[in-house]
């Protein structure tokens, strides 16, 4: 049948209660109401399956641990489960001394006896009766007259009071009482006081306190605006007599959806207790839901007495017990009310965040509250033991507000604006395409991936190690006056270091300045990769010892429009130093610049004026022979091979380059001119190192010993005890080769010589698995590179 044109044909209109001093309107509710969970009964009732006793048991576990005082815990008339459970509460006494356990009966003798029953030896116990009161009720149902209906309640309540008193005289109960005249909203409002007037004598022992008399004013149907309601409550409050002697009870139901109002505006018009359900169980549309009213109490920042710090497991223990779901979008609990999927609600998410971080810091350092004011979040999702994650998620709807807030929660990286549009263009594009949500792990993936963040996702360029030096203008044609100094303004800076391009390592130097420049320089010189900085910008992440640097720039190829905003290339670095994490955004915006474009191979084009020639000779050898030269030795070696291209006419082959390092350095070479026999350390004087060793001279083998700081030192000195002059180490460095049980230690070690006026100084190289022999070949090799003489034996 289809919806009538005219419903007033088939439904009648609520007739207003002509209430023209109404208070309610102009109330505030201040405090919390009395509190009291029928989830046990009027939850239970409404259930396909009622829950059995370990259920009951584990759900009035979970209404003690939320606060609740009060509770109706069954229908004990009902059926052997719920009498049982009623029982097993008392017995076991699982009911503490400041709760009190309701049960509810309709005014019927047999059932009253039994309910009384179930309650014998509790310390508390609130009886709960109830007999329909509305016209259709006492026409259709009972088929009882006004004064019938309302000698039942009297004739009832009297029995009640009578069975009760027995059992505070046997069991010492402390009993209250409750009357609720069911179909209270479809109750004429004087009727309603009538009756509640005649239950009151008859029960007659109301009083103030614990004392007070419960009368529970229930929504059984919800048939009205809540405003309605409000009136009637307020009509019954100010009707009643000895009002102070009672306590208002509201039960409103959810028909038109509206149960939340109604118990708002209902307790705005003078009740002072309220029941329902968790999560808004019960019958037909439920009850009104606990959570949700405690909770909107909560966001006007008045404490409701309970308490909902894990919201996560009410609904697990609620949905399991109850087997229903709670609905996504339910407000407080709904898996996604604190979520925006929507760009501009994101963006005022995270804006509401940013400033509140601010106002709240502000608000800490004068002591004032740190208040919540949060765009679309009425409630801080942490304080129900939720967390932020949900609050932003990204699909097609999204801006780049919410995609930030995502890779600044979860990779503390806070992205300039125009980053944000760009990346936000990666993910709405993948959004779009894949046509579903973009999860966090997505969205991070998505990032690193473009922004070859991370050691799982570098690009073809990599950084390995780098060096910044100042250098004066002047010495800048110069290739072997670097000299490391503090920053100065005028003076150029010089980027040293080794990239992997294409998992090949390049010796790589430019010169700038900044850090930058000279990095741009080096590539652009060494790899044809000629950038410019449009944006640079930077922030720490982390605090005290952990603080790192993070740093994001903006490049653009030569010539590139400034209008054109598209056309750049981002990238981003994190790295503990701010040079180096400059160098690393650099590095990763000219990944997403040379996308899988053919990169230059090293050229060895040595001579006097190539300006890249010491790094390129230098990163043959990294490739070839793994070694990481220091920069003193990069030129000097550099120098041995301008020589020995000059007289090859500018040109060296790969192979000849290496041949001539191992041949300069004795690298790795057999016979040199001192080499080493047998030799012993132990402790010298003063904490010196001494070496006893077997040094063979130009085929002359001699036991020598010498003292020295460490090892290395006590050899030079052994050896000079045979040299007419005088040898000192000036640099020594080292690494490690190969990896796992493959390592080995790469040394190197720079000697001069003094005999009189004859200076000189040469380099020696040596490699072994052991650090301290490698250290003493390169010694051995340096040494017998020098102009050293050996006296006479
Ligand atoms: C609004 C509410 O939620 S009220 C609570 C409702 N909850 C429940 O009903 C759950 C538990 N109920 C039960 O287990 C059963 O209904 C019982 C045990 C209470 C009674 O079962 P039965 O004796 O088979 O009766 P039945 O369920 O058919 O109840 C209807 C009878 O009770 C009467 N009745 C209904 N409400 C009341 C009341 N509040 N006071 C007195 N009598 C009542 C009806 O007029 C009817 O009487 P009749 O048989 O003379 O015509
Ligand atoms: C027993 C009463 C209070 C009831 O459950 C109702 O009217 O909904």
């Amino acid at each position: 049948m289809p919806m009538l044109k005219d419903p007033s044909r088939k439904y009648s209109p609520y007739t207003p209660l002509n209430l023209p001093n109404r208070q309610w309107p102009s109330k505030t509710i201040t405090k919390p109401p009395i509190w009291l969970s029928t989830d046990l009964r009027d939850g239970n009732q409404a259930l396909a399956n009622p829950m059995t006793i370990p259920q009951k048991t584990q759900f009035f576990d979970l209404l003690l641990k939320c606060g609740f005082k009060e509770i109706e815990v069954a229908y004990p008339a009902a059926s052997d489960t719920d009498f049982g459970f009623v029982r097993g509460l008392i017995e076991s006494n699982k009911v503490p001394d400041d709760v009190w356990v309701q049960v509810l009966t309709p005014a019927r003798e047999d059932l009253i006896r039994r309910t009384i029953d179930s309650v014998a030896g509790c310390k508390r116990a609130i009886i709960h009766m109830y007999n329909a009161t509305s016209c259709l009720f006492r026409t259709v149902v009972f088929r009882n007259s006004p004064q019938e209906t309302i000698d039942l309640a009297v004739k009832h309540a009297a029995l009640i009071r009578k069975l009760t008193d027995e059992a505070t005289a046997k069991y010492g109960t402390i009993f209250k009482f409750e009357y609720s005249p069911e179909t209270f909203t479809q109750t004429e409002p004087e009727f309603a006081v009538e009756i509640c007037e005649a239950v009151k004598k008859a029960w007659g022992r109301a009083g103030t306190g614990d004392d007070r008399i419960i009368f529970n004013l229930p929504g059984t149907v919800e048939i009205a605006t809540p405003n309605h309601y409000a009136d009637q409550i307020e009509f019954f409050c100010t009707h009643i007599s000895e009002r102070e002697k009672i306590v208002i009870s509201l039960h409103p139901h959810n028909d038109r959806g509206t149960g939340i109002a109604a118990a708002e505006l209902g307790m705005m018009a003078g009740a002072d207790r309220i029941e329902g359900c968790l999560f808004g169980n019960g019958e037909r549309t439920g009850n009104v839901d606990l959570v949700n009213l405690a909770l909107n109490q909560y966001t006007q920042g008045i404490s409701p007495d309970l308490d909902f710090s894990d919201i996560q497991q009410c609904i697990d223990i609620v949905t399991q017990c109850n087997d229903l779901p709670v609905h996504p979008r339910h407000p407080y609990a709904g898996e996604l009310v604190f979520t925006a999927f929507s760009g501009s609600h994101q963006d005022a998410i995270k804006k509401g965040f940013e400033h509140q971080t601010v106002r709240h810091a502000e608000a800490r350092k004068s002591g004032e509250p740190e208040i919540w004011h949060m765009p679309y979040l009425p409630i801080d999702p942490l304080d129900l033991g939720c967390n932020y994650e949900a609050v932003i998620r990204v699909n097609s709807q999204s801006g780049k507000g919410g995609i930030s807030f995502l890779v600044k929660q979860h990779l503390s990286l806070d992205l300039p604006r125009r980053m944000q549009i760009s990346f936000y263009a990666v993910i709405q594009e993948i959004s779009d395409r894949e046509a579903r949500e973009m999860t966090v792990e997505d969205i991070t993936t998505a990032f690193r991936r473009t922004y070859h963040f991370g050691p799982k996702f570098a690009g073809r360029l990599v950084l390995r190690s780098f060096k910044i030096s100042s250098v004066h203008d002047a010495d800048i044609l110069s290739t072997n006056s670097v000299s490391e100094t503090e920053d100065s303004p005028d003076e150029t800076r010089r980027f040293d270091g080794t990239v992997t391009v294409d998992g090949v390592a390049r010796v790589i130097r430019g010169d700038g300045n900044g850090p930058l420049s000279a990095f741009l320089d080096a590539l652009k010189s060494h790899l044809d990769i000629d950038l410019s900085i449009r944006e640079y910008s930077e922030h720490s992440i982390g605090e005290g010892t952990n603080v790192k640097a993070a740093s994001y720039v903006e490049l653009t190829e030569p010539g590139t429009d400034p209008r054109n905003k598209a056309a750049g290339y981002w990238g981003i670095g994190v790295d503990p130093d701010i040079s180096g994490s400059g160098l690393r955004a650099v590095l990763s915006a000219a990944n997403s610049y040379i996308g899988d474009r053919q990169l230059p191979e090293l050229k060895l084009t040595v001579g006097y004026n190539a300006k890249s020639g010491q790094a390129d000779v230098a990163s043959i050898i990294l490739h070839s022979l793994h070694l990481e030269l220091p920069r003193r030795l990069q030129s000097a070696f550099f120098e041995v091979v301008q020589r020995s291209a000059r007289e090859t006419g500018g040109e060296i082959t790969y192979d000849g380059l290496t041949n001539l390092f191992r041949q300069t350095y004795h690298y790795e070479r057999a016979s040199s001119r001192f080499s080493l026999g047998p030799y012993k350390f132990e402790d010298g004087a003063a904490g010196k190192r001494k070496v006893t060793a077997t040094v063979v001279f130009e085929g002359s083998s001699r036991v020598v010993s010498g003292e020295g700081n460490g090892p290395l030192s006590a050899l030079v000195a052994a050896i000079s005890t045979q040299l007419s002059g005088q040898l000192n180490i000036k640099e020594f460095s080292e690494h490690s080769l190969g990896e796992g049980s493959e390592v080995r230690a790469a040394s190197y070690i720079e000697l001069t010589y003094v005999d009189g006026p004859t200076k000189s100084s040469a380099w020696g190289v040596g490699l072994d698995e052991n650090i301290t022999a490698s250290g003493l070949k390169a010694v051995l090799y340096a040494a017998s590179n020098t102009e050293a003489k050996v006296v006479p034996a």
